[in-house]
């Protein structure tokens, strides 16, 4: 398993300065008495791959929806290329959904599926045929035309659907959970390709998805959402590594946490103790801000931003002492539960962290029962207050 974000960064284009493609403006929806998105704040630039990622029942589904115009909204403005929708039913926006479920016509062949969309189009139908089987060619289905539908595999289906979403050329693509009927290694290959379709076409997609790993993998920026409302809104690697609350990062990836006493306020950051990792200044880079209920301040690092130091070999930072409590092997990584020494200082109470080491040839998994070195940062800590 790898760090989810590594290098992704460099492959992506900076959006930063296209322009607002869909603009929310304090979208409020209510289902009767349930308040379903509540105040909905968010610019999706143009060409940008746009992911709404949260847990079942936080309301991304219905906010993709009051985009593609099937569901009203309560208050507030929606805005696609800056013309308000108010009013504007789904056919006549810019936008094209492709669903969970596929909705290909299983007795239409290939083709035919493709261009359904096109039965208006008044082109002649060579045109039109031309332009199916470009649509099938950016979806990798080039020569599939005359094929059945219904014989076709997951995957095949659901590119199906792209393909009659896409040659209709619409400004965006909604997406909503497109891959969570494929199994995992279909699904890999599909986040790829959909990247790739994406760049090509450069059309703005807006994915849907419940799966941290799928929207970090894919967008170019991510809406983390809760109850109705956006927790952050953020590039992947900031996400991941500087999440804005302990809920965003517990939900995108592991999160160790330790809880922390606020010693004192310094020109660059918060002096903090915490259990086992002593006094440590955190930067105020890394300073977010705790959930209602959390008790007290805490300190969070990921299991990745820790390590195990072999006995001979010089610490680059600081190094605390431990014990294996656990060891969990993948194959490429081993997860190792240490208990580090002073970890109970606090209250009595023993917290084990868990480090992910990658295994590289020559290296032994450690027992667990062994004292080992831990080598951390301090920079790697985030400080949730
Ligand atoms: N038509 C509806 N009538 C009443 N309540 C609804 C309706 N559609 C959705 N809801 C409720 O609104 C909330 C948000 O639903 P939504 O489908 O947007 O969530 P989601 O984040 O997409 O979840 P999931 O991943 O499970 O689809 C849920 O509590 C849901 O039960």
């Amino acid at each position: 398993m790898t760090s989810p974000t590594s290098s992704a960064s460099a492959r992506r284009p900076d959006r930063s300065a296209a322009r607002a493609l869909i603009e929310c403006r304090d979208v409020q929806k209510y289902y009767a008495d349930y308040h379903a998105l509540r105040g909905i704040d968010l610019t999706i630039r143009e060409g940008e791959f746009f992911s709404l990622l949260g847990p079942s029942g936080c309301g991304k589904t219905t906010l993709l929806r009051t985009i593609a115009g099937f569901e009203d909204i309560s208050s507030g403005v929606v805005l696609i290329d800056g013309q308000d929708m108010a009013g504007v039913p789904a056919n006549r926006r810019p936008t094209n959904m492709v669903f969970q479920s596929y909705a290909i016509f299983p007795h239409l062949t290939v083709a035919e599926n493709v261009g359904f969309g096109l039965r208006r189009d008044p082109r002649p139908a060579a045109e039109k045929a031309a332009a199916v089987e470009e649509a099938l060619g950016m979806v990798g289905l080039k020569g599939y035309g005359n094929r059945a539908s219904h014989a076709l595999s997951g995957g095949q289906r659901q590119r199906v659907a792209l393909a009659r979403a896409l040659i209709l050329k619409p400004k965006v693509l909604l997406l909503d959970e497109p891959m969570s009927a494929l199994d995992r290694k279909m699904r890999e290959q599909m986040q790829v390709e959909l990247i790739k379709l994406q760049r090509q076409v450069g059309i703005t997609f807006v994915l849907v998805t419940h799966d941290q790993e799928e929207a970090l993998v894919m967008s170019d920026r991510i809406a983390v959402m809760f109850e109705g409302q956006i927790a952050q809104l953020d590039g992947p690697e900031a996400l991941y590594a500087r999440p804005a609350s302990r809920r965003v990062a517990n939900f995108i990836g592991v999160m160790n946490f330790l809880p922390a006493r606020i010693l004192d306020e310094t020109e660059n950051g918060v002096m903090v103790d915490a259990p086992g990792l002593g006094v440590v200044e955190i930067p105020s880079r890394n300073i977010s801000s705790a959930d209602p209920g959390d008790e007290g301040p805490s300190i969070g690092f990921r299991p990745e931003a820790v390590s195990l130091l072999g006995p001979n070999v010089a610490a680059q930072n600081r190094v605390t002492g431990g014990v294996i409590d656990e060891v969990v092997y993948y194959g490429d990584m081993t997860y190792y539960d240490v208990r580090l020494d002073g970890s109970a200082s606090f209250d009595g109470k023993s917290r084990p962290v868990r480090i992910a080491m990658r295994n590289v040839f020559g290296r032994e998994v450690q027992d667990v029962g062994t004292r080992t070195r831990v080598s951390w940062s301090p920079g790697s800590l985030i400080l949730f207050r």
